[in-house]
């Protein structure tokens, strides 16, 4: 794989490698987002794509190589905090909504959490507020159940609620770890058109392991395979490649 280049990127990674007890989980990794791309992320177990993660929102710190967050910012200078408030913001497998909280008090809540809490207190802030708040219900495909305890909630909707908080705080980049692990087909198919949606505004990197679901997202693909790049490109490109049939889909 040839290096990418740093310029107009929103997250660069190159010649990224992490070893955990002499093992190499994450070996020579060179990856670039462009603004406002989608990417999926497909590979075996144990492939890295976890710790892929855990290295760009700096809870994993790279033994060497490059980690460029918006063309210049270092990203293996910050720390978890410092980082999250740069704008990347990261969904984890298991959806972690407030249960006996409201969807809209979910998202009321992430919303305060990205601002001054003085700002609560402020009648025009708090119009533009519940305005944010129905756009994101809007986008997450939950206005109906606004009044709704979140524990109420499918396992799907409950994904689509966690996708709107982090969507609150306005990241620039969200990277989200198997969205659909779990969900009814047809939210899966929902899920895709929502993330597509946000890509418009939004730099999104998906991990996900559910082929008919990456097809949907219509995006580029990298396959990672033993903690490197194995393969990049349209879905039929990678599908169609050996080495990806090999390791990866004809298991
Ligand atoms: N903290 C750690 N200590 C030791 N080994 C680790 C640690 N974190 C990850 N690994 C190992 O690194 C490799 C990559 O793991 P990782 O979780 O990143 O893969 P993955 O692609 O996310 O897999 P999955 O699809 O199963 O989630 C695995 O072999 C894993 O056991």
């Amino acid at each position: 794989m040839t290096s990418p280049t740093l310029t107009n990127t929103v997250l660069y990674l190159d010649g990224v490698s992490v070893t955990f007890d002499g093992f190499r989980a994450i070996n020579k990794l060179s990856l670039a987002i462009a603004p406002g791309e989608m990417r999926a992320i497909i590979g075996p177990n144990g492939a890295g794509k976890t710790t892929m993660m855990d290295i760009i929102t700096g809870k994993t710190r790279p033994d060497e190589g490059e980690v460029f967050f918006g063309g210049m910012i270092d990203l293996t200078m910050l720390d978890e905090a410092e980082i999250a408030a740069l704008g990347i913001g990261r969904k984890f497998q298991k959806p972690t909504v407030f249960e006996s909280h409201t969807v809209a008090d979910n998202i009321r809540l992430a919303l305060a959490g990205a601002r001054s809490p003085f700002s609560a207190l402020f009648g025009a802030r708090n119009r533009i507020a519940e305005e944010r708040i129905d756009a994101i219900l809007s986008t997450v495909r939950l206005t109906e159940h606004r009044t709704r305890l979140a524990a109420d909630l499918s396992h799907g909707q409950k994904q689509w609620l966690e996708i709107g908080m982090l969507l609150a705080q306005d990241p620039k980049l969200l990277l989200v770890d198997e969205p659909v692990a779990g969900m009814t087909d047809a939210e899966t198919a929902e899920t895709a058109h929502l993330l597509k949606e946000i890509a418009h505004e939004h730099s999104v990197v998906v991990v996900e392991h559910d082929m008919a679901f990456v097809r949907d997202l219509g995006c580029k693909v990298t396959v990672l395979h033993e903690g490197s790049v194995l393969a990049e490109g349209s879905i039929d490109a990678v599908s169609a490649n050996e080495r990806v049939i090999e390791v990866y889909l004809g298991r």
